[in-house]
């Protein structure tokens, strides 16, 4: 088997998080006995500052030509006021999720026991595990719609989706509850938006392909607020890009910090895998950055793209072991722990494997 990974850091603390990522990979290497290859690329606004692309034609090559893609985040405040389509957003890793086709992003949200009190909310609600994947859709929507336009008096998006663009991403959400809790909840804006009306029409056809998955649909708003006041009735939700956006970061927060939450982001033939967060640039350049969501996205890329789930697990194991032993960067900590520091995290994972 091929093991070809472009590796883009990307910007802020990207790069610190994925030198953790990348350490703990070499880990996994010796102890299960593969080699990656490893192909670097620019993408973001140190891309822009270094070729003038935030996507420049070298890093499409790399990712088109590999196995897999690991990405760390893009963007940052230097970067805010370029045009729109040399922005890290647009230019960068839209453009990227464009070109790779991928549809179908998965973010799983688990709350770690020993994290509760990092929750939000409260004893009352979390009374037992919060377990959400949210499967969002990524390459459609009202990131990607036409017209898109920007002048100095008026801005438009457009949200548009086709109804086998809303089949595909739905066949995953049943499939992916199938094989977790057998709960769907597929989220929209129905009582509003045409795109959420035909939404909602495909999801009610497909589901009687679906018997054994409890089906229900939500608008959006109160699916904002159910995911506070009882984040336990979800197992898997699905829905549209921007709605996917949102509520995957409220789900990341309900669980103790955004610096936790992997993803990946499924294409047809190559993968992409990234951390559900930012580029953090109120934290980056300080060595502080929680590099778990890098390392646990690193873990759904051996699942995911190389079947390696042995691996994928020891990488797990070690985090929870980890999370277990009080061992807290800044985002994670309690009163009274003292903080480590990105590097110190990837240290205390590569030694617990
Ligand atoms: N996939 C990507 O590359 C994404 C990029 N962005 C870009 O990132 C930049 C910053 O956006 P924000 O809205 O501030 O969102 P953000 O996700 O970068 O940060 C939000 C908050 O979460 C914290 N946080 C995020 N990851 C963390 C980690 N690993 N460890 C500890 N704390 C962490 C940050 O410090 C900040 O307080 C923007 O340019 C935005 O466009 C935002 C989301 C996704
Ligand atoms: C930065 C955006 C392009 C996307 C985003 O916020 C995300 O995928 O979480
Ligand atoms: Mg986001």
């Amino acid at each position: 088997m091929s093991y070809k990974v472009a590796v883009l850091p990307g910007d802020g603390i990207g790069p610190e998080v994925m030198e953790s990522a990348l350490k703990v990979l070499n880990r996994i290497e010796e102890k299960f006995g593969f080699k990656m290859e490893l192909i670097f690329g620019l993408i973001g606004g140190s891309a822009y500052d270094e070729t003038g692309s935030p996507l420049p034609e070298e890093t499409k090559k790399i990712c088109l030509g590999a196995d897999a893609v690991l990405l760390g985040s893009i963007g940052g405040p230097k970067w805010d006021g370029l045009p729109p389509e040399k922005t890290p957003e647009l230019g960068g890793l839209l453009a990227l999720r464009k070109m790779l086709k991928l549809y179908a992003n998965l973010r799983p949200a688990v709350i770690y026991e020993e994290l509760r009190a990092m929750s939000p909310l409260s004893e009352r609600v979390l009374r037992d595990k919060v377990d959400i994947l949210t499967v969002r859709e990524l390459a459609h929507g009202i990131y990607f719609g036409e017209p898109k336009e920007l002048t100095d008096t008026m801005g438009l998006d457009t949200m548009v989706y086709t109804s086998d663009q809303v089949e595909r991403i739905v066949r995953k959400g049943f499939e992916a509850a199938q094989k977790r809790g057998k709960k769907l909840c597929s989220v929209d804006k129905a009582n509003v938006l045409s795109s959420s009306k035909l939404w909602r029409r495909v999801v009610t056809e497909l589901a009687h392909e679906y018997p054994d998955v409890e089906l229900s649909h939500m608008y959006v708003d109160n699916a904002a607020m159910q995911l506070m006041l009882n984040p336990l009735q979800f197992d898997v939700i699905v829905t549209s890009n921007l709605f996917g956006d949102i509520l995957s970061d409220e789900s990341a927060a309900i669980c103790g910090s955004l610096g936790m939450l992997p993803s990946a982001s499924l294409g047809e033939e190559i993968s992409l895998f990234e951390p559900s967060g930012g580029s953090a640039p109120d934290i980056a350049g300080k060595g502080i950055a929680n590099p778990i969501a890098q390392i646990l996205s690193l873990a759904m890329m051996l699942e995911y793209s190389f079947d390696l789930n042995e691996a994928a697990a020891a990488i797990r194991s070690a985090v929870d072991d980890c999370v277990k032993s009080g061992i807290r960067t800044g985002d994670i900590l309690s009163a009274g722990m003292t903080a480590v520091s990105t590097k110190e995290m990837a240290d205390a994972i590569i030694s617990r494997i």
